[in-house]
């Protein structure tokens, strides 16, 4: 009997910051039918740049249980519709640095990279050196003048402290305070789904299916054909010739995981037959653990849902501070937390997480351990950028808006520990010797045929910035390796190209 055919010929699965862009590009090609899945609702408001809708009630988040150190615990969200976190987050837009990329395949490094970074924007106040002026991503910055007393205030301080002024973070090796880059116009967000995909939903090759959850990649030995999917309570197997995982750091290492593609006896244990053995995956993710300061205001200076979470930050030596221009319950709904803060974010972390599974159903949430400030250097460096803070905190020019830190100051140092919800590098790429990569450099997943990954989860090392910027950017890049057609064979069974 011949073979059912293909519904689509790639499927990507997971409609958020990068699948988007994967969608959206793949789909140019009249000749090439693209289906992408999201877990989640469509969504075409892009919603004020000033509340992130990720509380406890969201209908557009996700959350997941996670332990940050030992003995520390909470949730973090991701978001869960067309668009993704990007659709939900702080509108922070800014690129890995040149010498992030350093540490990644040398088919990635920065004068790789670059020309994706400006394809992906229309960034007219930078230098065109570096920026595009007819890419997708509108980039804009908040000029001094107009910006919250609290954001002005900080970066005074940081210059009076002696730290220089960085107009464009987006040039390769910014540092310094600036005006943070945003995904933004007119104070609202613009995700990759109204960007990109919106006005790619009139291609007859294009197909969006939300409120899908996709359980697992199903494969023919090591050739992949399709996507399981459970529809109405009822599993289905849609099939295509690739599929390419755009399910975010947590989402795209729990299904392969539960496709047989990790850690073989972790997966074993469990009760999952293992397609190909990647140790990698899950394995060492990175994430920018974040120490707020709580500080006490003069006076309540107005805000409104249009004004950007942070307006500036600092950059120095691997530590970005952060002046968030409201509480925390001003900015989150259904969270408590009524005191303006500053945060302290390590941006070059050494501690490392882990994600595993918690069980064999893939509707069970994945186990995942930040271990956050586990290496001295880590702690050394976290203690160094809250003196940096204070010191901030308590200059004459940040005391125009505040007094010094709130009195009774945590027993614990330590204490306001958080996560700066930039979790990447669950499937990182690599070299096809290294049996900790899980992808290699065309982020083609190795050791099976058909599947590719393209978000956050290939990235070797979190990028020193936020990683909102460099998502899209890969995703530009994969697109592209796709169309640019034939790779060579790259697995050790001999098995064709994806
Ligand atoms: C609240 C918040 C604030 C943040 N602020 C910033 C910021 O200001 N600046 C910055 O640079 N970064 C920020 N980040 C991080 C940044 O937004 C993310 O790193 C980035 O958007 C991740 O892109 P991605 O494509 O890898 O994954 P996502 O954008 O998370 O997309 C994954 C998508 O896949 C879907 N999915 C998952 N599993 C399945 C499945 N099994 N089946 C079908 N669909 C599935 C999800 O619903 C989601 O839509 C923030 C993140 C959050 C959550």
């Amino acid at each position: 009997m011949p073979a059912p055919d293909p519904v689509a010929d790639v499927i990507v699965v997971g409609g958020g910051s990068s699948g988007c862009v994967v969608a959206a590009r793949l789909s140019a090609n009249p000749d090439r039918a693209v289906l992408l899945i999201e877990a989640g609702p469509g969504s075409s408001d892009p919603g004020p740049l000033g509340l992130l809708p990720v509380g406890p009630r969201s209908d557009v988040a996700a959350t997941y249980p996670v332990e940050l150190r030992p003995g520390r615990s909470t949730t973090i969200s991701r978001g869960r519709v067309l668009g993704g976190s990007g659709a939900v987050n702080g509108g922070y837009f800014i690129r890995g640095t040149e010498s992030d990329f350093r540490s990644w395949p040398q088919m990635w490094s920065y004068s790789q990279v670059l020309p994706y970074f400006r394809k992906l924007e229309t960034d007219r106040a930078g230098d065109p050196r570096w920026h595009g002026d007819d890419g997708p991503m509108p980039v804009t910055r908040i000029g001094r003048e107009d910006m919250h007393p609290v954001s002005s205030a900080f970066l005074d301080a940081c210059e009076a402290e002696g730290f220089g002024y960085a107009a464009d973070l987006n040039e390769p090796n910014a540092d310094g305070a600036g005006p943070v880059p945003l995904n933004a116009v007119a104070g609202r967000r613009i995700s990759t789904a109204s960007a990109y995909l919106e006005p790619s939903l009139a291609r007859p090759n294009l197909r969006v299916r939300t409120g899908i959850v996709a359980r697992r990649v199903v494969f023919d030995g090591v050739q992949a054909v399709g996507v399981e999917v459970e529809i109405a309570g009822e599993r289905r197997l849609l099939r295509a010739r690739q599929v390419v995982l755009c399910a975010g750091a947590i989402g795209t290492a729990h299904l392969l995981m539960h496709s047989g593609i990790g850690p073989a006896q972790h997966l074993s244990a469990l009760g999952l037959p293992v397609v190909s053995d990647r140790p990698g995956v899950g394995r060492d993710f990175g994430d920018h653990p974040e120490v707020t300061l709580a500080y006490r205001p003069h006076l309540r200076v107005p805000r409104d849902e249009h004004t950007a979470v942070l307006e500036a930050v600092l950059e120095t030596d691997g530590i970005e501070i952060r002046p968030y221009t409201a509480p925390f319950a001003e900015i989150i709904p259904g969270v408590l937390d009524a005191d303006p803060r500053l945060g302290v974010a390590l941006m070059r972390p050494d501690s490392r997480g882990e994600l595993t599974l918690r069980s064999s159903d893939p509707a069970d949430p994945p186990v995942i351990r930040y271990r956050y400030l586990t290496s001295a250097a880590d702690r050394a460096a976290m203690r160094s950028g809250l003196d940096l803070a204070r010191g901030l905190l308590t200059s004459a020019a940040f005391g125009r808006v505040a007094a010094e830190p709130r009195a009774g100051s945590p027993t614990e140092p330590f204490e306001n520990l958080g996560t700066s919800l930039h979790l990447s590098g669950t499937c990182r790429m690599g070299s096809e010797a290294d049996r900790d990569a899980v992808v290699d450099d065309r982020c083609r997943v190795i050791g099976v045929d058909g599947v590719l990954v393209a978000d956050t989860s290939v990235m070797p090392v979190v990028t020193s910035r936020g990683p909102h910027a460099t998502a899209v950017m890969i995703a530009e890049r994969v697109s592209a390796l796709i169309e640019g057609g034939t790779s060579p064979t790259h697995d050790a069974q001999g098995s064709g190209r994806v």
